[in-house]
């Protein structure tokens, strides 16, 4: 079956947290439309870019893209931006069930609002039971314009973007308007700010779709006074375990089970927070409303205490709670065919503040790889690939390293078809003393087992050894905790161009990611629509 979706995509004067800004919607929206879709469909979404002066392309997150590597929307990867006016056509099967994300993916246009939820059920009975199926995207809000922060983060001197000035619940927040003097930019009582409502029936069960699309931020999620049952991770059955307090990064999704159980006279609190940074943005507030109650009713206690942005244990912890639930596991390859490791840090280069890989930092050519490759454009970007891993023995994880020697560049790794790679994310000291940052990475195209994690650096010897190869969860998102490292496992088994990168906008941005290239040679014909850009127009539409 074909779901048909037609998207106009332009820039709009909104007030998400009662603060009014130029942001990006889809049909008058942010977060944009869901897709609901079952197993095995066809989406065909037709965008039309109406951003006026900007181009665009959209990434579907967690859908593999199984003989459509083109329309993975990572531009400058898989495609040529879409130019405004033009319209531009996806299409794409979803083949396995689960939560899945949608976004931006141009420059650092996700920040500005660009994102929504796509909804995949399944065919088959799934391991779990509930009454209702919701759902919550979570993100954190800026109220400088997404150029501005682009322009300052790629000039010298470096100019960051702080923290986030409120945290959004399916794209509401609530700022402080008294610290706004300027006259009509912000105002408390516009509806386009009013707290979002989950409301619930006394008794029922509810499955609760989370997903995180921050630019900066880690959060913990929590629904005062009621348990949550973890159960889908990024698309993946999990083993079921409980928390109270859940923590999630950018770009992951996660189902929880909530029952309606506690005290229904009134309504309780949706908090959340930021972890992992020194917090300095407000709690993010919504209402879980107990049907019949009032549904603006504020509930009569305090939201819960947000955990302490610093306990790295915590987040260890749910991170090792995390397996696949037992009557869903697909074994990992019991061996890897390589072993990559990536020491992720912070770096200048010719005065530019930026993050690397192995001292390398990424930057996107102008030809995107999928058609460099393709159409063997030798001289697209550079053909000496990044290294496989850096200088362990001697290069201290703990101190401001000065990583003199880093550069940028686009080259990429080429991966054998068919075979297994270990990816390890090994974390560093960043440019300032006693600081190791959490960084979520996600990979296009493909599922990865996540075998491990541990702290300080990893060691290849011993470490392997405690791989988890009976039950990991599988995902496409995960973090790498400070100063920690943590071990995937994924198949080159999907012909195309992929890009793996830290999922904070800002930090892609300034370089930290890779790119992948396995089994070209069996990539179809690819479609005239994503060329135009580069060495890429010849091709344009013959
Ligand atoms: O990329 C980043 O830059 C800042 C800071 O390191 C600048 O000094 C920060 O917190 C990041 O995550």
């Amino acid at each position: 079956r074909v779901r048909h979706y037609r998207w106009k995509v332009k820039w709009e004067y909104k007030s998400p947290d009662c603060y009014k800004k130029l942001i990006i919607t889809v049909n008058g929206r942010t977060p944009g439309p869901t897709i609901v879709a079952e197993e095995g469909d066809t989406i065909l979404v037709e965008l039309e870019d109406n951003l006026l002066t900007e181009n665009l392309a959209i990434h579907w997150h967690g859908i593999r893209q199984i003989g459509t590597p083109w329309f993975d929307g990572a531009e400058g990867v898989t495609q040529c931006p879409i130019l405004p006016g033009e319209t531009f056509k996806y299409r794409f099967v979803v083949d396995r069930a689960g939560t899945y994300v949608y976004h931006a993916h141009y420059g650092m246009q996700r920040v500005a609002g660009l994102y929504g939820l796509i909804r995949v059920s399944p065919r088959h009975p799934e391991p779990f039971s509930y009454d209702h199926d919701r759902s919550i995207i979570l993100n954190d809000w800026y109220h400088k314009s997404t150029s501005e922060q682009a322009i300052g983060l790629s000039s010298i001197p470096f100019v960051w973007v702080g923290e986030p000035q409120s945290l959004l619940i399916q794209g509401k927040g609530m700022f402080d308007c008294s610290k706004v003097t300027e006259l009509g930019v912000c105002n408390t009582s516009n509806p386009e700010c009013s707290p979002h409502v989950q409301t619930v029936v006394p008794g029922q069960t509810y499955r609760l779709r989370i997903a995180s699309l921050t630019s900066l931020s880690a959060l913990s999620f929590q629904i005062e006074g009621h348990d949550m049952t973890v159960v889908e991770a990024d698309g993946n059955y999990v083993e079921p375990f409980v928390v109270q307090n859940l923590f999630i990064y950018s770009g992951e999704t996660y189902s929880v089970l909530v029952k309606a159980d506690q005290d229904p006279s009134r309504n309780y609190w949706i908090s959340t927070n930021v972890v992992t940074r020194n917090r300095t943005t407000p709690t993010g507030l919504a209402i879980f409303n107990y049907y019949p109650n009032h549904p603006r009713r504020s509930p009569p206690t305090s939201p819960p205490p947000a955990p302490a942005w610093d306990d790295v244990e915590s987040r260890l912890k749910q991170s090792f709670a995390i397996k696949a639930h037992q009557g869903h596991i697909i074994k990992p390859p019991p061996t890897s065919d390589r072993v990559i490791v990536f020491l992720n840090t912070q770096n200048t280069i010719n005065g530019y503040r930026l993050w690397s890989v192995n001292n390398v930092s990424f930057n996107l050519p102008l030809t995107p790889y999928l058609i460099a490759l393709k159409k063997n454009i030798t001289d697209a970007f550079d053909q000496s690939p990044p290294p496989d891993g850096y200088d362990f023995l001697n290069y201290d994880i703990y101190s401001v390293a000065n990583n003199s020697n880093a550069k940028s560049s686009n080259g990429i790794y080429s991966l054998q078809f068919n075979t297994t790679v270990d990816i390890i994310l090994q974390n560093a000291n960043t440019m300032n003393k006693n600081n190791s940052e959490t960084h979520p990475w996600h990979l296009h195209g493909h599922n990865f087992w996540v075998l491990g994690y541990g702290k300080g650096k990893f060691d290849m010897y011993n470490d392997p050894r405690k791989y988890n190869l009976v039950n990991p969860i599988m995902k496409n998102t995960v973090a790498m905790h400070p100063y920690g490292w943590t071990a995937l496992r994924f198949r080159a088994d999907n012909p195309g161009a992929w890009a793996f990168h830290c999922h904070i906008e800002y930090h892609f941005y300034m370089g930290m990611g890779v790119v992948f290239e396995e089994g070209i040679e069996r990539v179809g014909n690819l479609p005239s629509s994503i060329m135009g850009c580069g060495q890429t127009n010849t091709f344009h539409r013959h």
